[in-house]
């Protein structure tokens, strides 16, 4: 079983008429980057579960019963009576989102270490907001070190939205102490240059591979052995509505395919030949077009990506 822990919130997305005025409408999606991710592995059939704590609020509601239609596990989700952090995206023209958060004195910011993770865990991710926001980022961190030190395979996802970093210094130093802790580490490339610093690096600092995502330039991996494994992006049915998500479905999809390589953990992640790496990157390269391609985050079920093939391209 894999264990995402971290924010659940709602995107509110430009749509749809009805602004007042010069104003856009906005459409309630459900969002966050654990979240999103945790819905990913559930629609792919990964047995999931989400660890987080969620308003009692009809947001909170809400995104229960998402991850449930998901088929994730939501045992180990606390309640609060707080309200749900809302972020507003902004969308441009090519797709990408910009993210303002509203997530003071919200549900999920207090989060507490959790007991046991549920029998049978394997692997945890987690990153985003909840690494960023005060008190839980204190939890979740305890989270990584604890789970980490059992042996669990561990996903980082900075997933960095500079608005919510108060101190950009102190959170670049924070990042490099938790890779110790890291199995895998994912970032997109703006990721990768905000924090500064290398994937070659961070790469003697702890992971097993560092994966970048350079949006429709493609994924790559480079792993601890100084291997460069490159994958172009798959194409987008029907264009780009936006990017959001996208990078959360990747997280999904590389859990799920390594998992089919029995290769979570770091010892078998050394392992792996190029063309496991290969088809492990062009499954999340397929995972995440199709989530590109609609509204919000939302990603693919497994019949939607049914015969990803591997692909040979040059590293
Ligand atoms: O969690 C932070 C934000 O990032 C996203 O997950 C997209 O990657 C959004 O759904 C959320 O608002």
């Amino acid at each position: 079983m894999i264990v995402v822990a971290g924010e659940a919130l709602i995107d509110l997305v430009p749509g749809g008429a009805g602004g007042d005025g010069d104003l856009p409408a906005l459409l309630p999606r459900r969002g966050g980057g654990p979240y999103n991710t945790a819905v990913a592995l559930g629609r792919l059939g990964t047995p999931t579960a989400f660890c987080s704590r969620v308003s009692t609020d009809g947001f909170g509601e809400a995104l229960l019963d998402g991850l449930r239609a998901a088929g994730v596990d939501v045992a180990s989700v606390r309640r609060g009576p707080e309200p749900t952090t809302l972020a507003v995206a902004a969308v441009g023209a090519d797709g990408s989102a910009g993210y303002h958060f509203y997530a003071e004195g919200t549900a999920d910011r207090l989060f507490e270490l959790p007991g046991p993770l549920p029998e049978g865990a394997t692997a945890l991710c987690l990153g985003t907001c909840s690494l960023v926001l005060e008190p839980g980022a204190s939890a979740y961190e305890a989270l990584l070190r604890r789970e980490a030190g059992r042996g669990v395979f561990t996903l980082l996802d900075p997933n960095v939205r500079p608005g919510l970093i108060v101190d950009a210094d102190a959170y670049r130093a924070r990042f490099r102490s938790w890779l110790p802790q890291v199995s895998l580490l994912k970032l997109s490339v703006e990721d990768a240059r905000w924090l500064g610093g290398s994937a070659r690096e961070w790469l003697t600092a702890g992971p097993a591979a560092v994966v970048l995502t350079d949006g429709a330039a493609g994924l790559s991996v480079l792993t601890r052995d100084g291997e460069r494994h490159s994958v172009p992006a798959a194409a987008v049915g029907g264009g780009v509505v936006d990017t959001i998500g996208a990078g959360d479905t990747v997280n999904a999809a590389l859990l799920h395919r390594l998992a089919g390589h029995g290769a979570l953990s770091p010892a078998a992640v050394a392992e792996l030949t190029r063309a496991d790496w290969l088809d492990v990157l062009a499954f999340a390269a397929r995972a995440a077009a199709i989530t590109c391609s609609r509204a919000g985050a939302e990603p693919p079920y497994a019949a939607e990506l049914c015969g990803s093939p591997a692909v040979e391209q040059d590293g």
